[in-house]
């Protein structure tokens, strides 16, 4: 290997890219990895919970699902060791360990996730969460924080201030912050004709919600718009100019995710404009296939121009960068390492680009220049890189990656019902 890694450094040297420099940054970027693909985002609240209502949906039913927090802990450690770097964990609320117990989403609170908390401390891994607006009886109207019913608006409101406790909690125990990411499912699959109510009382409520003030140095709050969902194709309560609105009026995190565009609409391009007025902002790597389908994510063309522009902002390190992708049809765990690999690759390829180079010729007008380097680095040797990095880090290359999946679904998950 040495001899190849040694030929796949110069060829980048050539072009003035430093190997050794992208890797050590590499090193230090974190994924907020999500709980939810353990288990096509079930959760434990009762022995069968599965995903329902509006706005989002899973499809498949590969056997091997986790389905309590140990069975989860366990494919979470497993996959953690398929990932190069040290990765914090996204939970959420429905993730709590109830012993059993029916404790309702108004009802929950630390003491429900004191377990996630333990075990994340004895791994070294930080925790994110989410309050769960959907899968409960409380959202089948399809409206949560933005319903004219009083008795729905004020469960849910309870549940997001107990989801920030929980939140803040664990950046207390975790001694940095950890971000609350607010999803609602609210809207309607026909014509609203009173939108401008909706959009009022939801901002009423959010404003309830963060009245509750909690310490910075725990919690960070992000809030996460969507275009449309299956279900809310005509109408979406949180869209985005009302989550950017929000965002910049009241100082909190923007949540962009993948698929919560139109379908030709990029969030590479969005990065540049929203850091004109946010300091900090949280993502949504996913993979959208015709609609918001949260496929896992590959190295396609979306996340080469996402990584990029995250690089070439410089804006890397002020950006939480968190996976939202859920596909039951396959191995998991296999899921999992597939997607965030693919994620910390487009975060390579983008460290690995010579940008100063490529803004010179820009800035020359050499528009010619810039296309011919651009497409030069496609074809360097970019995977003996990868495997050198994965290897360095004490994990496993793709190519080995395969067969150790393959041997813990035999070994584990087979085992399950
Ligand atoms: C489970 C997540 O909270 C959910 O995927 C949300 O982030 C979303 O993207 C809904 O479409
Ligand atoms: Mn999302």
């Amino acid at each position: 290997m040495g001899n190849i890694y040694e030929y796949a450094k110069e060829q980048y040297a050539e072009v003035g890219v430093d190997v050794k420099d992208a890797l050590e940054k590499l090193r230090k970027i974190s994924l907020s990895v999500h709980c939810w693909q353990g288990d096509d985002v079930g959760g434990f609240e009762t022995p069968d919970s599965q995903l329902s209502g509006g706005g989002i949906q899973v499809t498949g039913n590969y056997p091997g699902k986790a389905g309590n927090p140990d069975e989860l802990k366990k494919d979470l450690e497993k996959m953690y060791s398929l990932l190069p770097g040290k990765h914090r964990l996204n939970l959420h609320a429905i993730y709590g360990d109830f012993k059993g117990k029916k404790v309702d989403r108004n009802e929950i609170g630390p003491e429900h996730f004191k377990t996630w908390s333990d075990w994340a401390g004895e791994q070294g891994i930080k925790l994110d969460f989410n309050g769960t607006f959907f899968s409960h009886p409380m959202a089948d109207s399809g409206f949560t924080l933005s319903s004219k019913d009083e008795k729905i608006r004020e469960f849910w409101i309870e549940h997001a201030k107990r989801s920030r406790e929980i939140t803040a909690f664990f950046g207390k125990e975790q001694g940095s912050p950890s971000v609350h990411n607010l999803w609602i499912p609210d809207g309607a699959k026909d014509q609203v004709v009173d939108r401008m109510g909706h959009r009022t009382i939801l901002k009423n409520s959010l404003d309830t919600i963060y009245d509750q003030k909690l310490d910075g140095r725990h919690i960070r709050d992000a809030v996460e718009c969507k275009l449309f969902g299956i279900g809310s194709e005509s109408y979406v309560v949180g869209s985005h100019e009302f989550y950017m609105g929000y965002a910049l009026s009241r100082e909190k995190l923007l949540c962009l995710d993948m698929g919560h565009f139109h379908p030709t609409e990029s969030i590479a391009d969005k990065i540049s404009a929203v850091y004109q007025y946010l300091d900090e902002i949280l993502l949504h790597v996913s993979r959208p296939v015709r609609w918001d389908s949260d496929h896992v994510v590959t190295l396609n063309d979306d996340i080469y121009a996402l990584m990029q522009e995250l690089v070439r902002s410089g804006k890397i390190n002020s950006t939480y960068i968190g996976l939202d992708f859920f596909d039951g049809t396959l191995n998991r765990i296999g899921a999992w390492a597939v997607g965030a690999r693919a994620s910390l690759k487009g975060i390579l390829f983008a460290l690995l680009e010579p940008y100063s180079q490529l803004k010179a010729y820009e800035e020359e007008g050499n528009n010619f220049g810039r296309l011919a380097l651009l497409e030069e680095m496609k074809s360097k040797p970019f995977g003996i890189i990868w495997d050198e990095y994965c290897r360095e880090m004490g994990t496993l290359t793709d190519r080995e990656m395969l067969s150790d999946v393959l041997s813990y679904e035999k070994a584990e998950l087979a085992e399950r019902k």
